[in-house]
């Protein structure tokens, strides 16, 4: 196994957008998670200190990448989805942590997955096996011991990244000391599922015309109806459609752009297929595995993943504080958004002084 030090062109299926070249890579020879071989790509900021006690993980959600932070050092302008978060002077400050934030299994920045070549040197595309966020977690692990990092000071992850996160906890509890859970559940209701699956028959139906209708159907659950009817209300535009329709067209052609529709399927259905308490008596008897320090955060307004979830996480997991709410009129999305509530969470969670041996 090798870490870092590798083209991106090396990991099958880095395309664009590359930020300057800063991402690395782990490869693992397998077989890992169900498959021959994995490559995780990863970026860090900041230094794992002596003790290798400071380093944090950061989990990224449906259509995130490795690429948290984009303006912590000069000659590495490309904007990060957590930017708010993760620089100097702010709740995960490189300066103090080691974080670490690495393209999920089956996702299409740079890690394994649909993109990749399969054994017989061709992609996997629709053929990539069935991941779950177990498996994904797998992958991590090794790239944890990988790093040297026996222990996380924080796994932080939210949606699709907080079912990574809390696999994390149930699964390998004596590997985090804290836990940032955020608009997750523990287990995929048959809603989201619903929604879910109808977005998978829409990508499989047509990969680049469905992907762009599965954005739609799946930013909509990310939003609000107070929000849409405030920012758009009826109103038309010039070209004859709706101004909540050119906005969602706009949030289609982005993603079509940036992402490989067999990939969203293969992470859409891993989410479907999340539930922490599989093979383990149930999610309360899994969440009482749980042993780090943990805040789970809900959004008011969430309405894909309800806070009725997070309360669920919250009294299941017997080290957890009371349920946080992130009071916000943009839904889902809030925990992307609201970085003054959610930095606050992250400050409250991790001790502002660094542990010995930094
Ligand atoms: C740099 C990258 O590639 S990001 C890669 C990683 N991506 C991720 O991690 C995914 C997470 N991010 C997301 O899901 C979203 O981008 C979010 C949640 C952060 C977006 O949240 P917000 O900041 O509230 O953006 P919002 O939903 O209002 O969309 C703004 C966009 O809609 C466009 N828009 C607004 N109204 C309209 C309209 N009527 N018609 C067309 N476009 C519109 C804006 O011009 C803007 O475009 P831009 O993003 O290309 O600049
Ligand atoms: N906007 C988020 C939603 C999923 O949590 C994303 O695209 O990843």
């Amino acid at each position: 196994m090798t870490t870092g030090g590798e083209t991106p062109r090396a990991a099958g299926g880095w395309r664009e957008g590359d930020p300057a070249g800063r991402r690395l890579w782990y490869s693992h020879d397998g077989p890992l998670a169900g498959l021959p071989a994995v490559k995780i790509a990863y970026e860090t900021w900041g230094t794992l200190n002596a003790d290798r006690s400071n380093a944090v993980l950061v989990e990224h959600a449906l259509t995130g990448d490795s690429h948290v932070a984009g303006v912590v050092e000069p000659g590495h302008p490309t904007p990060g989805w957590w930017d708010a978060l993760v620089g100097p002077g702010r709740p995960l400050d490189p300066a103090h942590w080691f974080i670490v934030v690495p393209n999920v299994l089956g996702g299409c920045q740079g890690t394994t997955g649909p993109l990749s070549a399969a054994p017989d040197g061709k992609p996997w595309g629709s053929r990539f096996p069935l991941v779950t966020a177990r498996d994904q977690v797998t992958a991590e692990v090794a790239l944890a011991d990988a790093l040297g990092v026996d222990a996380w000071a924080a796994v932080l992850g939210g949606s699709m990244g907080g079912m990574r996160a809390v696999e994390w906890a149930v699964g390998h509890p004596d590997r985090l000391r804290s836990l940032l859970l955020l608009a997750t559940p523990a287990a995929s209701s048959a809603e989201q599922i619903a929604l879910a699956s109808t977005q998978v028959h829409a990508v499989r139906a047509d990969p680049v015309l469905g992907l762009g209708i599965a954005r739609r159907i799946a930013h909509i659950s990310y939003r609000t109806e107070a929000e849409l009817a405030a920012r758009f209300g009826r109103d038309p535009q010039g070209d004859g459609r709706f101004a909540v329709e050119s906005y969602l067209d706009h949030h289609a052609d982005k993603l079509v752009r940036r992402f490989d529709p067999d990939s969203y399927v293969v992470l859409t259905e891993s989410m479907n297929s999340h539930d922490v308490g599989r093979d383990r008596g149930g999610v309360r008897a899994a969440l009482r595995r749980v042993t780090a320090r943990t805040i789970v955060a809900g959004v008011d307004t969430d309405r894909l993943f309800p806070l009725a979830q997070q309360a669920e996480l919250a009294a299941g997991i017997t080290t957890a504080d009371d349920l946080r709410v992130v009071t916000s009129d943009y839904g889902h999305d809030a925990f992307l958004i609201e970085s003054d509530q959610v930095g606050a969470l992250v400050r409250e969670l991790l001790p502002t002084r660094v542990p010995s041996g930094a």
